[in-house]
């Protein structure tokens, strides 16, 4: 096996490992034993990948062997009945899973989407122009919206919606049932063989799931009916319903499928905004320079445009240095797993092993990245590294890769280059007037690591760009009404 720290019997390395942001012993582990590096959770083997290339060589050329995903007893099997993708093994329903989610978000497809990101991008400007201390909040809503807009051809207007309220209490319980070592089953599976009445870990996910199984079908039914009025816009549910027979899904397969994108593409998003945010906090020099990539491409005349994003590399590098610097899905998103036994590089790695590619480390290497702590986009212009000219790092590895990918690199760029364009981003100022600079360390704790909620001041550049984001709202108002 990979070096790594002896571990204890029976609990291996988990006393070791603290609850909150493992992701830093992981890094130091890393830095201590190498590149690979194996821990012991109980007696399940954990592979620590620290650097991108070990994570390319397995997870992405040896696919075959690294697609699968570990067992999530009590998250996966109880609570999602097997139907939540994310956490399915490497298997047909899987497959099938995968299959909507590809055909709703490849890169073609995700083109059709940028009309009702561009309107949802300016009613976040005009927001953000109104009522700049609320910025986080107008960021969230923004990716709710276009997340539920691309998802079931309705898009929302607060994330007071009920609908979002519902989501975020149905993730927030996933994520509190996905604790490890919260539930002893998930160590010891043959509880599952005890009859289901003695099963006493099954009560509380239950009730839990029959209310998600109730609010995914209203969301399906509803789209349903929107049509046969023929009042639906072209979304992911839609296109699922036509192509149900052709897809062999069940319909309780196709409610959670087309609900993924509510639990992976809302809090990554508004959260990779935010950080885009902290970084300009950070490196106002980087700021100017873009400004002035976009005061001689655009002008204060008119906004810029999906259109306009090959003649914007500067803006192009500070949406991939935003997403290397402090990527969101701190731990690569959710760890892979191996179907089968293999040896790499003269190591062991065991069939049933957990990897997870640590962004933590993975990001922060300087051997990839030279001076890793400075936001420095310049690191992906004229790169000579073909990994760095198309930068998919930032969304995982193989046949797992973000399916999302192409919507979050356009309302990404649409947004990062038009907060440039309109507005300076400065730190916020205490009672003596003294600038008041976050702390970029200060992040949250869980599988998606955000900025705590920071202040700073969002202000208009100039009278032409403020009239011309008064204008083009006017101008989306009635359009985005087709989306109600
Ligand atoms: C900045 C935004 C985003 C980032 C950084 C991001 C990153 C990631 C990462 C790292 C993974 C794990 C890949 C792996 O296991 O190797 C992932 C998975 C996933 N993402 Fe995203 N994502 C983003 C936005 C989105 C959006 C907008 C959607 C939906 C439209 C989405 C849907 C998914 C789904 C469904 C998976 C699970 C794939 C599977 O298990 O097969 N993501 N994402």
């Amino acid at each position: 096996m990979p070096p790594g720290p002896l571990g204890l019997p029976w609990i291996g390395n988990r006393h070791e490992l603290p609850a909150i942001k493992p992701w830093k012993k992981f890094a130091e582990w890393s830095k201590r034993y190498g590149p690979v590096t194996s821990i012991f959770l109980g007696s399940t083997p954990v592979i620590i990948l620290g650097t991108a290339q070990p994570a390319w060589d397995l997870l992405e050329k040896r696919s075959d062997i690294y697609s699968s995903r570990p067992r999530f007893v009590v998250a996966g099997e109880i609570l999602s009945d097997n139907n939540r993708g994310l956490m399915l093994p490497n298997n047909e329903p899987w497959r099938r899973w995968r299959k909507v989610l590809h055909s709703g978000f490849h890169a073609k497809k995700a083109e059709s989407y940028t009309n009702i990101q561009s309107l949802e991008s300016k009613l976040l400007m005009q927001q953000i122009l109104d009522d700049p201390k609320n910025y986080e909040r107008h960021l969230q809503r923004y990716a709710a919206s276009v997340v539920v807009s691309v998802s079931y051809g309705k898009r929302i207007d607060s994330v007071d919606e009920w609908i979002v309220k519902e989501n975020m209490e149905s993730m927030d319980y996933l994520t509190s049932v996905n604790i490890p070592g919260k539930y002893i089953v998930e160590s010891w599976p043959w509880l599952l063989k005890l009859p289901r009445s003695l099963q006493w870990f099954r009560k509380e996910p239950e009730i839990r799931r029959q209310r998600d199984v109730n609010f995914l079908m209203y969301l399906l039914n509803d789209v349903k009916n929107r049509m046969k009025n023929g009042t639906v816009p072209d979304c992911l549910t839609a296109q699922t319903i036509s192509n149900m027979d052709k897809l062999g899904m069940k319909e309780i397969e196709v409610a959670y499928a087309v609900s993924s994108p509510f639990g992976a593409g809302i809090e990554t998003t508004a959260g990779t905004l935010t950080i885009f945010i902290l970084a300009m906090l950070h490196f106002p020099e980087v700021l100017k320079k873009a400004q002035k990539e976009l005061d001689s491409v655009i002008g204060f005349d008119r906004m810029p445009e999906f259109d306009d994003k090959e003649s914007l590399p500067y803006i192009r590098a500070i949406v991939n240095e935003t997403l290397r610097w402090r990527p969101v899905p701190i731990l690569g998103g959710t760890p892979h797993a191996a179907i089968s036994d293999d040896v790499y590089n003269e190591m062991f790695i065991p069939k049933g092993a957990t990897v997870f590619a640590n962004f933590h480390g993975i990001m922060q290497d300087p051997g990839m990245f030279p001076d890793p702590e400075s936001f420095l986009p310049e690191r992906f212009i004229d790169s000579p590294n073909p990994r760095l000219r198309d930068f998919d790092l930032p969304f995982g590895f193989g046949r797992r890769i973000c399916p999302g990918m192409h919507l979050a690199l356009n309302s990404i760029f649409i947004n990062v280059s038009r907060l440039i364009w309109a507005f300076d981003i400065l730190p916020a100022l205490d009672k003596n007037g003294k600038e008041v600079i976050p702390d970029s360390h200060n992040f949250t704790n869980g599988f998606n690591s955000r900025p705590v909620s920071f202040d700073c001041r969002l202000l208009p550049r100039n009278g032409k760009t403020t009239a011309c984001i008064e204008e083009e709202w006017q101008a989306a108002k009635t359009r985005l009404e087709d989306w109600r």
